[in-house]
């Protein structure tokens, strides 16, 4: 895989999309519409697959995509992924392993799925219930020793949305030392988490006007996904008590996170603006200043307050971002542009759209 660059004459690189029909697929091609590689054409939009859906067009989707709206949709099979220099994939858990298999080396895969993100095979085994397929480096760059690994790889394992706020909000204060390494983290999403695959559960009439929480008491497979980022940060292994809550809104997390912690407010703040100073996706509000989903949605930032409750002696860090952007296809296009060696905030951006 050739680095991009702005010589002229070098061709472009082909860029598939497993997985366009769904959320995190569509999310991804968003984004790549406004990738400066994608306008000046050193990047190529080529093939898009789906599952069942293969046939249709993409626009039956995503009419939001308009520039790709008459695209028919392949089959997820080798000879379409065939030919590409960077594959996307946004399938279901277990489905990424087998295609990544087959396409060579070189070709740069980026998985939205768990497939490949854990190193503790058994807790791989037990959360989802089928063999192990190995772990690539992450793609969570803010994490720290992970920048590096992402810069000209070719498999990347792109983060789940819940680990992804959840270690953000946690790293630094887990990093410094000033907490106890046992934390919670209590976490309101919103349903296209779960994916656009119809499901009872999340039909308007059961969502509308009711929060939830689901996956309590160590259930949800995000759970190893945060002990494994925060323990890799800690001298004893981190403890995570975590609490998913399904909120009747189509994006975004709000991630409060706490700790037992001795330090000030002042030492906590400042261990956060150290860690997070050189970060452009990452922003730690000002004094009185509480993140919300609704300030980060369709951008790749996260947003996050840091305070201590000094009569409890915890930590309270509160965070958000869209699951769908740095909880997903942000991460993922972030990932592209580390491995490819072009400015890592490319086709990114920190403005949310609002009300
Ligand atoms: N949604 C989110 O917020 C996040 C999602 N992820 C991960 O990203 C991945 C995709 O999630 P999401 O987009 O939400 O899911 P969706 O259900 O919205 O989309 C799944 C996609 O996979 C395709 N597909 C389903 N089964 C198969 C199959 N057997 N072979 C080939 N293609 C298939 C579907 O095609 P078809 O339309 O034809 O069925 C669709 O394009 C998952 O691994 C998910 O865990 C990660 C972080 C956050
Ligand atoms: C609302 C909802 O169901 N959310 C999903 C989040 C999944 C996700 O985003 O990450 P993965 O890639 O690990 O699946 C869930 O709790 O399973």
């Amino acid at each position: 895989m050739n680095a991009v660059n702005d010589d002229a004459g070098s061709s472009p690189l082909r860029i598939a999309v497993a997985g366009a029909s769904g959320y995190a697929g569509g999310e991804i091609l968003r984004l790549l519409l406004g990738h400066p590689g994608v306008q000046s054409g050193r990047l190529v939009i080529g093939s898009l697959t789906a599952g069942g859906n293969a046939g249709a067009t993409l626009g039956e989707f995503h009419p939001h995509l308009l520039p790709l709206a008459d695209r028919v949709l392949g089959e997820t099979t080798l000879d379409e992924l065939n030919g590409h220099d960077v594959v996307f994939l946004g399938l279901p858990h277990g489905k990424s392993a087998e295609i990544a298999q087959q396409l060579p080396e070189s070709v740069v895969i980026i998985d939205c799925g768990a497939d490949f993100r854990l190193s503790d095979a058994s807790a791989w085994e037990k959360y989802y219930g089928s063999p192990h397929a190995g772990t690539w480096p992450y793609g969570l760059p803010e994490l720290p020793g992970h920048r590096d690994k992402l810069v000209g790889a070719t498999r990347i394992a792109v983060p789940g949305c819940y680990p992804t706020v959840a270690s953000l909000a946690l790293a630094p204060a887990i990093a410094a030392g000033i907490v106890e390494p046992r934390v919670n983290v209590v976490a309101v999403t919103g349903t296209s988490g779960a994916g656009r695959a119809p499901k009872a559960d999340l039909l308007g009439s059961e969502v509308m006007g009711s929060v939830r929480a689901y996956g309590v008491a160590g259930a949800h497979r995000h759970n190893p996904e945060m002990v494994q980022n925060l323990s890799a940060l800690s001298p004893e292994p981190v403890i995570v008590s975590f609490i998913p809550v399904l909120a009747p809104m189509p994006r975004g997390i709000l991630a409060t996170c706490t700790a037992v912690t001795t330090a000030t407010r002042e030492q906590a703040v400042e261990v956060y603006e150290t860690a997070y100073a050189a970060e452009p996706f990452v922003h730690v509000l000002g004094p009185g200043r509480l993140p919300q989903t609704g300030a980060v949605i369709g951008s790749n930032a996260v947003q996050l307050s840091v305070s201590v409750d000094t009569d409890a002696g915890l930590l309270v860090v509160v965070a958000a971002i869209d699951n769908l952007t740095k909880g997903t296809a942000g991460a993922a296009v972030q990932s592209m542009n580390l491995a490819l060696g072009i400015p890592e905030t490319d086709g990114l951006s920190t403005v949310g759209v609002a009300p």
